[in-house]
């Protein structure tokens, strides 16, 4: 599950010393825009050693590592790849990274002896091209499990203003949302950078949520119970859930494919819906069994 990925600046000791405790889903350790250019190996070097030493508690450890074209990523992939972190994000990833990237950790992965594959992927969608390569982009590697979409480099790129609303980003996450649908891996969205307004922040995940991203990007350890209860089924979705398949249960034994409840058709598309709720009910453990 990877309904809140929380960044943390890679040169921030007493934030990452913390970061296991704050319920994101996954922690995003950031060696790039987070960091100055004179620190780039000091944050390198305490990402690794954190990595080394700490126990997460069961959050997934990603390293946002600097682009080939910095300078700075053959570096970062070099000293954490070796400490096998689960993956890696890529930002303003290209195809051409992502394939170099993907061969590099391979490389690596057998001078190690880690199974070939066991660290991931997670391309950040940043620029206009990179929007519209979006299927090319996840098909390059087979380690690509989620994409991040990265608004705020995205209009730079693009020259336009960013705004609460977010209605400058709706291509942006629709497209981003359907094609990681379409290839089934996760559709993660950009981060709401009003640190003290939650009520923006709850309408904002709410927004992506409706079109299909799966979870959110956070910067602050404040954000991530609204964006966890925004990105986890609500009881009523559950217990709707329930309903809906026991009905279709008795309906199918009475051998009708299409029946209403409260008034509204139930056929196969719903049932699947009411399925989803319950598959992720259970992977949070709001349900058992
Ligand atoms: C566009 C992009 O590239 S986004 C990705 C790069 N950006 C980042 O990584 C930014 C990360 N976030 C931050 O640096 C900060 O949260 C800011 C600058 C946005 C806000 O800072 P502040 O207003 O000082 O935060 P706030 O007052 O809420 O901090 C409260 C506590 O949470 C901690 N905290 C704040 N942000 C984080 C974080 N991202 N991860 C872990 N702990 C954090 C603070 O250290 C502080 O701890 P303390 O009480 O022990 O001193
Ligand atoms: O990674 C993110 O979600 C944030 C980011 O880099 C951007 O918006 O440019
Ligand atoms: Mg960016």
């Amino acid at each position: 599950m990877r309904r809140s990925m929380l960044f943390i600046p890679g040169n921030n000791p007493s934030m990452i010393q913390n970061s296991p405790f704050l319920g994101a889903d996954s922690i995003i350790l950031d060696l790039e825009d987070a960091v100055s250019l004179d620190e780039k190996d000091s944050a390198r070097c305490l990402v690794r050693n954190a990595l080394l030493s700490l126990d997460f508690n069961g959050c997934e450890k990603v390293v946002r590592i600097n682009s080939i074209s910095s300078g700075f990523g053959y570096d970062d992939i070099d000293a954490i790849a070796r400490i096998k972190p689960d993956a890696f994000l890529i930002p303003k990833a290209t195809e051409d990274d992502i394939e170099e990237i993907d061969s590099l950790i391979s490389t690596i992965e057998r001078e190690e002896g880690f199974k070939l594959g066991c660290i991931k992927l997670i391309p950040l969608i940043e620029t206009a091209f990179g929007v519209e390569d979006v299927f090319n982009i996840i098909k390059s590697s087979k380690r690509i499990v989620a994409v991040l979409l990265g608004a705020e480099d995205l209009t730079a790129d693009m020259g336009i203003k960013r705004t609460k609303e977010g209605e400058e980003i709706f291509y942006a996450r629709s497209r981003i949302a359907s094609v990681c649908a379409a290839l089934k891996v996760d559709a993660i969205d950009t981060p709401f950078t009003d640190v003290n307004d939650f009520e923006g922040l709850r309408k904002d995940a709410e927004k992506a949520k409706l079109i299909g991203m799966s979870g959110k990007a956070a910067i602050n350890p404040r954000q991530i119970d609204v964006i966890n209860e925004v990105f986890s089924p609500s009881f009523d979705d559950i217990n709707w859930a329930k309903r809906v398949i026991e009905a279709y249960e008795k309906a199918k034994m009475e051998g009708k494919g299409v029946f209403a409840l409260d008034g509204k058709m139930v056929d196969a598309p719903i049932l699947l819906r009411a399925k989803n709720i319950i598959e992720k009910a259970k992977a949070i453990g709001l349900i058992k069994g």
